[in-house]
C-alpha cells in the first residue's frame, strides 16, 4: 500500500507552484483595475453605496498583491475569496441577480481545481455551488435593495458578463501556456540526457529504429560511431567525478559541434556516445570521426577543467547494412572501437569487412 509519504511525492505539489500565484498576483491587479471601472460606473449609474464598495475592493486587492508579493499566500487567498464572495453577495442583493455579479463566483471553479489538494478542492467546489445557489434561491423572494433603472442594470449585466469573459480567456490560455510548457519540459526530460545535453540511450534508439526504416525504404546510406573517451576512469581518480562531469559535458559538445546538425548523436552509456549519420557511407563516416578525434588533440583542456590533462577519444566506425539491425550496426562499431583500444588509444578504426 502506498505510504502516506509516497502520496505527498506523487502528488502533484499544486499549493507550490510559483506560476499559480504569479497569475494570482496579476488577476489582484486585472480585479483592481475593473473595481476602479466599478467605482465610476455605479457613480455615473447613481449607485453610491455600490460605488464605494468598489474602493474597499481595491484595498483588498491591493492587500493581497503585496501579501503575494511577501509569499504570504494564505493571507492573500483570504482576502481574494472574501472580496470576491462579499462582492458578488452585495451586488446581487443591492441591485439584482440580473446585474451578473454571479459570474464572478464561477471564476473560482478552474483556480480551486488547479490550486488546491484534491480533498480540499471538492469541499471548495461544493461550498462555491451552495453559495450560489443560496443566492440565487434568496432573489427568488426579494427584491433588490437599492434597485437601479432597467437599462443601467443592462449595461452593468453586460459589463461583468465581458469582464468575465475576458478573464476567463486569459486563464484558458494561461492554463494552456503552462500545459505546453510541462509537455515539452516533459518531453526534453525523456529524450535527453541531463549531464550532456544529448539524446538519452533510449530515446537513440527510437531514432535508429526510424533510420533504419528509412534505409530499408531508400537504400541510403547511414554512418554509425561509437565513441569513447580514453581512460576516462583515470580522470575521475584524479580529478574527482566533478572534473570528470565537466570533461563528459565539453566532450559532447565537440562531438556535437565537429558533427553536421542532421547527425543523430546521444550518450549512449557512462563516457561512451553514439553517432548516427544519415546520408553517409563508411568512408565519409570515417573521415568524420578524424575531424572529431583531431578537434580533441586541438582542444585546450586545462582551460576548460582547470587540471591539466589531455583528453583523447578512440572511434570505431561501422555502416549500415541490409538486414542489420541497430544492434548489428553498434555491435560492428563497437568491435571496431575496441581495436582501436587495444591498439593504443586516441584512434579511429573501421569496421571489418
Ligand atoms: N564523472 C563521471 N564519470 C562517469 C559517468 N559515467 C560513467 N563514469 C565513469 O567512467 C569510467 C569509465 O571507465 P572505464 O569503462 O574503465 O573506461 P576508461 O577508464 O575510459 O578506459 P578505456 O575506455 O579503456 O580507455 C568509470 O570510472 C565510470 O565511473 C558520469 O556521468 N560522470
Amino acid at each position: 500500500m502506498e505510504s502516506p509519504d509516497n502520496r505527498a511525492f506523487y502528488e502533484p505539489a499544486r499549493d507550490r507552484r510559483p506560476q499559480f500565484w504569479r497569475l494570482a498576483m496579476r488577476c489582484a491587479q486585472i480585479a483592481a483595475a475593473v473595481d476602479v471601472a466599478f467605482f465610476v460606473l455605479f457613480h455615473l449609474l447613481g449607485s453610491p453605496i455600490l460605488a464605494w464598495v468598489n474602493v474597499a475592493s481595491v484595498a483588498m486587492y491591493a492587500g493581497a498583491y503585496y501579501a503575494l508579493k511577501y509569499r504570504l499566500n494564505k493571507t492573500a487567498v483570504v482576502l481574494i475569496w472574501s472580496e470576491v464572495l462579499i462582492h458578488a453577495a452585495l451586488g446581487i442583493v443591492l441591485i439584482g441577480w440580473d446585474s451578473g455579479f454571479h459570474y464572478y463566483l464561477l471564476m473560482f471553479i478552474p483556480a480551486i481545481c488547479v490550486s488546491a489538494p484534491r480533498r480540499w478542492a471538492v469541499v471548495a467546489l461544493l461550498s462555491l455551488w451552495g453559495y450560489y445557489v443560496a443566492l440565487d434561491v434568496l432573489m427568488w423572494f426579494i427584491e433588490p435593495l437599492q434597485p437601479i433603472p432597467q437599462s443601467a442594470l443592462y449595461v452593468v449585466h453586460l459589463f461583468n458578463l465581458s469582464v468575465v469573459f475576458a478573464m476567463f480567456s486569459y486563464l484558458a490560455s494561461y492554463y494552456l501556456r503552462m500545459v505546453v510548457l510541462a509537455q515539452r519540459k516533459l518531453r526534453q526530460m525523456a529524450t535527453t540526457d541531463s549531464l550532456t545535453g544529448l539524446f538519452n540511450r533510449r530515446h537513440m534508439a527510437y531514432l535508429a529504429e526510424k533510420e533504419l526504416a528509412r534505409f530499408q525504404r531508400s537504400g541510403h546510406k547511414v554512418g554509425f560511431l561509437l565513441l569513447d573517451v580514453d581512460h576516462f576512469k583515470s580522470i575521475n581518480d584524479r580529478y574527482g567525478h566533478e572534473v570528470g562531469d565537466r570533461v563528459l559535458a565539453s566532450v559532447a559538445d565537440l562531438i556535437r559541434r565537429e558533427l553536421r546538425t542532421q547527425d543523430l548523436i546521444g550518450r549512449w552509456g557512462g563516457e561512451e556516445f553514439l553517432a548516427i549519420l544519415p546520408d553517409t557511407d563508411a568512408a565519409n563516416a570515417q573521415a568524420s570521426a578524424e575531424r572529431v578525434r583531431n578537434a580533441f588533440l586541438a582542444r585546450n583542456w586545462h582551460a576548460i577543467t582547470g587540471a591539466a590533462l589531455d583528453v583523447t577519444i578512440s572511434i570505431g566506425v561501422s555502416e549500415l547494412r541490409a538486414g542489420d539491425d541497430l544492434s548489428a550496426a553498434v555491435s560492428r562499431a563497437d568491435q571496431a572501437l575496441y581495436r582501436g583500444k587495444t591498439s593504443g588509444r586516441n584512434r579511429v578504426e573501421l569496421e571489418t569487412a
